[in-house]
Parts: C-alpha cells; structure tokens; sequence
C-alpha cells in the first residue's frame, strides 16, 4: 500500500518504520505546510503532524479522495467540520486520539468501571496523564477521551486541568522527561482507593496501531474508530 506520512516528526519516523517491515511504500513525507503535494500515488495519508496544521493537512486529503488516519491532538475544535468534508467528499477518516491496542481496551475498561460506579456517591473521581516535555497540548488527547468516557456514563459533566467543580473531573497534566504516556483513573473514599492505569513503555504501540489501521480502511468509505478497527464490539 502507498502511504504519505503527514508530519515526520518522532511518530513519522516510527510509522514508517513499522510501515516498510509489514511490506508499505512511503510516497510521502510531508513537514511544512505546502502547495506542491502530490496526492495521485496516496492509498492512505497518516497525520501525526502538529494541533495547528491537523485540520489543513485532513481535509486537503479528502479534497482528493485520499482517506485519513489522524492522530495528531489538540486539534478537535474543527472535528466535526473535518468529517463533514470527508462526507462531502466521500472519503474515508479514522481519528484516535490513542492507537494503540493498550489503551482502546483501557477505554473500554474506564467506560465499564464509571458505570460501576455511577451510584456510589462516597467515592470520587480523578485523572493523572504524564507525558515528555515536548508535548504541546493538554491535558493530553487520551485523558479527555477518558473523560469523555467517565461523563457518558455517570453524572459528571465535564472535566477541568484547574478549580474543577464538584460534578467536574479534575485532571493533572505533567510534563516529564522522556515519558511515552501515562494515564491513571483513581477513584477515592474515605476508606480506600481503586485505581485503574495505562503506561506506554515506548512509541511502537501508537505507530502499530496507526499502520493497521490504514491497512483496514484503505478501499472503505465513511468515518469509523478504532473500535471498528479493532472489532472490540
Ligand atoms: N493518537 C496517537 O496514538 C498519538 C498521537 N500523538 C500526537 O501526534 C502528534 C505528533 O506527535 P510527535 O510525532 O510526537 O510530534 P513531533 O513534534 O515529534 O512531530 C511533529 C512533526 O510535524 C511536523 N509539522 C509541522 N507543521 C506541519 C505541517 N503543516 N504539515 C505536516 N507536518 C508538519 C513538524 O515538523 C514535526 O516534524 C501530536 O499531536 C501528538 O499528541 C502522538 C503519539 C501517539
Ligand atoms: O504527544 C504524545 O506523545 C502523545 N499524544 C497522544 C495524546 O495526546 O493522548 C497519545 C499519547 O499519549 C502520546
């Protein structure tokens, strides 16, 4: 398959990696924002790019027809415009704010877990990401995802990084060295703690995850998940 790496920054260069071993072509690799793209050999675009250029660099893909996986974050304030065009155009678009398979079952696990606790009033809720120092969103795609999953399914009704109300989740970001992505859930009452975590060791997951799914949606039509992807029901 053809692929065109949109942003060849540190997930660039590891989707191409895991891209060449399971047999891809890159035909691309985009960094700046500019006019002379050539979409005509692009199977799949893959956009691990920056908040500021997300949105430019989807859409101008399904412009030509060229399906999206997109796992560039802070962008989302334009989500919805974004999947309009790829309707409009009749392409294909897959965003995740997390690939890899670790954290799409850990999703599933929080959703599971804030239903569980929907009626026990005693305990509270609470959210922790860290991530490397690089890092120019927070808090980070995964933990509004997370929370996104908490509120669906209890009676909170948002989330705050400060000052975060009673019926409001509080999130702490913080930026450490190196750190790949770390999400924790914890929960507390008086009397004791549940805690639920994800820590990525490496990178390898989120490229893997990226480069099955340009595998899956390449000849699809429509905006999927990575639920899909990953048939988890
Ligand atoms: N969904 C997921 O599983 C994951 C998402 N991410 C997200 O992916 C994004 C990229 O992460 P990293 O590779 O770690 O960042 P990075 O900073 O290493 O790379 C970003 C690259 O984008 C390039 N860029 C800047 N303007 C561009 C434009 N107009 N078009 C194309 N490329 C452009 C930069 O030159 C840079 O090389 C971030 O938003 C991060 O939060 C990161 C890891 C996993
Ligand atoms: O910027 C990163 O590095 C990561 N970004 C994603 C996010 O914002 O959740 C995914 C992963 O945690 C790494």
């Amino acid at each position: 398959m053809n692929i065109a790496l949109f942003g060849y920054g540190k997930m660039g260069k590891m989707i191409e990696q895991i891209a060449l071993d399971r047999g891809h072509k890159i035909v691309a690799k985009i960094e700046v924002d500019t006019k002379e793209i050539d979409f005509s050999q692009m199977d799949v675009a893959i956009d691990f790019s920056m908040p500021s250029a997300a949105y430019e660099n989807i859409t101008k893909c399904f412009e030509h027809k060229v399906p999206v996986i997109s796992g560039t974050t802070g962008w989302l304030d334009k989500f919805e415009e974004a999947k309009k065009i790829c309707t409009d155009n009749d392409s294909a678009f897959i965003y995740a704010s997390n690939f890899s398979l670790g954290v799409n079952i850990f999703f599933e696990l929080n959703q599971y877990l804030a239903k569980m606790m929907k009626s026990l009033d005693q305990y509270k809720v609470s959210m922790e990401e860290i991530h490397h120092t690089r890092k120019l969103d927070e808090p980070s795609g995964t933990a509004i995802t997370l929370a996104e999953g908490i509120i669906n399914n209890s009676d909170y009704k948002g989330w705050k990084l400060e000052n975060a109300a009673e019926n409001e989740i509080p999130i702490t970001a913080k930026r450490i060295g190196m750190t790949p992505g770390t999400h924790s859930i914890d929960y507390t009452s008086k009397v004791d703690s549940i805690e639920i975590k994800h820590t990525a060791h490496n990178r390898e997951g989120f490229a893997l995850g990226a480069v099955i799914a340009a595998e899956w949606i390449k000849g699809k039509k429509g905006i999927f998940t990575m639920k899909d992807v990953l048939n988890l029901g």
